[in-house]
């Protein structure tokens, strides 16, 4: 099949890139997200600016599109670092689906992929295959698709057998299709982008990625490469690699699997920062057949590199380590009495405890002190949905797809939701549990104000946690205190619409007393919730231990009160107790496979 390279791809960016450059600018001074250019102006074939105005309703470019755009389509190998929400996933798909529809004589399922996204999460792999879906409408004879976890294999197999043009995979389930699904084509392979990089390699999915690049490369080394070459007459493999916290982890993998590449984003030892980036796909030419490795050490990232968006108000609040669950559950009554109809997530560090206050919210029934005896109430309405890596594939496709669709809902995740989810009007992020490296922080809260809407965070923090605050300065996260005894202080008590009295502690606050009480009895109350709460303090405890380098000067597990942590379970028990049922658990599980707690806090929920 013969192939040409866009007509108008360099052409047209080469001809447009003054404009683009002083539209890109103008954004960049007035700080809006959007860029004052027009999709076509960057050199998209019309149709597909039709589908991203008619179908997506995107009339112009984000400030990320307007810059990478063109120098993906000039087929320049790309990094892209730009803050969470700001349209990364339009920036890759728009230009590889503008050269397959531009490709001389169509081409056919048979051709096999032409491109592959590599993503962490299933949930991602969902959502690009799904904005796929949207954009290829009108070019139906470029097929995706899309290989995880968790799916059937067999069904898969034959999705690849028929051919998927542009495929999106999780790094596990690819490697082993390209192991064993001889009938996976992938010998015309133009393109791969790594979306969220920096997250597949910190799953531990290094390894796989290594394999996944010798298979790749070994299928269109050598012997087909001429063949390659007679197809497309240039550019024979273009890699992208995009993250909003793209950091030195990431340097490995861009040695690897970058060429010369642009750099869009990101303050470079030894390139011009992204002004110039525009021009350096200007170098095209003198570029070309350069054999520049991608040099050591290429990702300068000072502290205070990550991009939050800087419309977020970022807030921590420092509960004591017994008071936490009275101080979530307060919280969210009264974000959800502040606004009726508001989407928030919770990340919770392990599936257990994901589970545990999932169940707990949705059943926990309270009475207003001194109110009457049949005035039990559900504490908090609402629905409630829950989202981690142990949960069974069709559930987890499901509350993913319904907590999107949802106007006013709660999600309680471990960190399978922190990376790349667009779940749209979420108002608040809470990290109930500490995410430990800055980059996690950064993602997590950057599932909210996205795209320039307003959006919040809250951090819970312990008060021996505190100087994690210091560690997110570093990172260029600032955050303000949260006014909680204000909130704490707004319930009624002893019939009373409002206190009288401030109190000054939280520890002693009769609304935390209170509310304290009613969750122990209730958990003692109910067999099946408490259990949880077993576990998800048993599951807690070890997660705390798997901080890793500095944080475990500041998340220290010597530092916490055992029995102020299950009373966050809203356990009476003695912790010994718990941990005795815990050790139990551990004996029976001795003789099964072992897995390193930092690898098992990372992996369960996530992939
Ligand atoms: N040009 C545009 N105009 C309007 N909306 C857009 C445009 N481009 C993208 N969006 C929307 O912006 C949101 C964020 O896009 P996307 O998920 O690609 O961001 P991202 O940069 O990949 O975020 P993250 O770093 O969290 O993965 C999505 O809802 C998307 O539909």
């Amino acid at each position: 099949m013969g192939a040409k390279r866009s007509a108008n791809s360099s052409e047209a960016a080469t001809g447009k890139k003054i404009k683009m450059k002083e539209a890109v600018n103008n954004e960049r001074k007035d700080g809006t997200i959007f860029a004052s250019c027009s999709f076509s102006s960057l050199g998209l074939h019309p149709t597909i600016c039709n589908e991203l105005l008619g179908r997506m309703g995107f009339e112009v470019p984000t400030s990320v599109q307007a810059q990478a755009i063109p120098v993906i389509l000039s087929g320049r190998h790309v990094l892209v670092n730009a803050a969470t929400g700001t349209g990364k996933t339009v920036a890759y798909l728009a230009p590889i689906i503008h050269h397959l529809q531009n490709f001389d004589g169509r081409i056919q399922r048979s051709d096999g992929t032409y491109a592959l996204v590599l993503v962490p999460t299933r949930e991602l792999c969902l959502q690009v295959y799904e904005i796929l879906q949207k954009l290829l409408h009108r070019f139906h004879w470029i097929v995706p698709g899309y290989v995880m976890g968790g799916e059937n294999r067999s069904k898969e197999k034959a999705r690849l057998r028929k051919g998927i043009s542009i495929l999106v995979a999780t790094p596990g389930r690819l490697l082993d299709h390209l192991k064993n699904t001889s009938s996976f084509l992938y010998t015309n392979l133009r393109w791969i982008i790594f979306d969220e990089a920096d997250r597949i390699l910190e799953l531990g999915f290094g390894k796989e990625i290594k394999e996944i690049l010798d298979h790749l490369d070994s299928k269109t080394g050598c012997a087909n490469q001429e063949n390659a070459v007679s197809r497309h007459s240039r550019t024979l493999r273009q890699n992208l690699l995009l993250s909003a916290t793209l950091n030195e982890k990431v340097n490995h993998l861009a040695k690897i699997s970058l060429e010369n590449p642009v750099m869009i984003g990101i303050n470079c030892k030894e390139t011009e920062p992204i002004s110039t980036n525009l021009s350096s796909s200007e170098s095209d030419e003198e570029s070309e057949g350069n054999e520049t490795k991608y040099p050591s050490n290429m990702l300068h990232t000072p502290a205070g590199d990550y991009k939050v968006p800087t419309q977020l108000i970022q807030r921590y609040v420092k509960v004591p380590c017994g008071d936490r669950l009275a101080v979530l559950l307060s919280i969210l009554k009264y974000l959800s009495e502040r606004e009726a109809s508001q989407k928030i997530v919770v990340f919770f560090s392990t599936c257990d405890a994901v589970d545990f206050h999932f169940l707990l919210l949705s059943e926990f029934q309270f009475s207003y002190p001194q109110s009457e005896a049949d005035a039990r109430q559900i504490f908090l309405g609402g629905k409630v949905f829950r989202l981690h890596g142990n949960m069974d594939q069709e559930d987890r496709r499901k509350t993913f797809q319904t907590f999107k669709t949802e106007k006013s809902a709660l999600l309680f995740s471990t960190d399978v939701a922190a990376r790349g989810l667009d779940f749209p009007k979420v108002r608040c992020i809470i990290q109930y549990d500490s995410p430990g490296e800055a980059t996690e922080y950064v993602h997590r809260v950057g599932r909210t104000a996205r795209l320039g809407e307003r959006g919040e965070s809250l951090l819970f923090l312990q008060p021996v946690e505190i100087d994690y605050l210091q560690d997110l300065e570093k990172h260029g996260a600032s955050l303000t205190e949260y006014p909680l005894l204000k909130v704490l202080d707004s319930f009624p008590l002893y019939g009373q619409k409002k206190h009288t009295k401030n109190f000054v502690a939280i520890e002693s606050h009769p609304w935390v007393l209170c509310l304290q009480k009613a969750l122990e009895s209730f958990v003692t109350s109910k067999p099946k919730i408490d259990k949880l709460a077993k576990r998800g303090f048993c599951s807690w405890v070890r997660a705390y231990t798997t901080h890793r380098g500095e944080l475990k000067k500041i998340f220290m597990i010597k530092k916490l009160h055992l029995g102020h942590v299950a009373k966050s379970f809203a356990l009476k028990q003695q912790p010994s107790l718990v941990a005795k049922s815990y050790k139990k658990q551990a004996k029976r599980k001795r003789f099964q496979k072992p897995i390193g707690l930092a690898k098992k806090r990372k992996i369960a929920g996530v992939t």
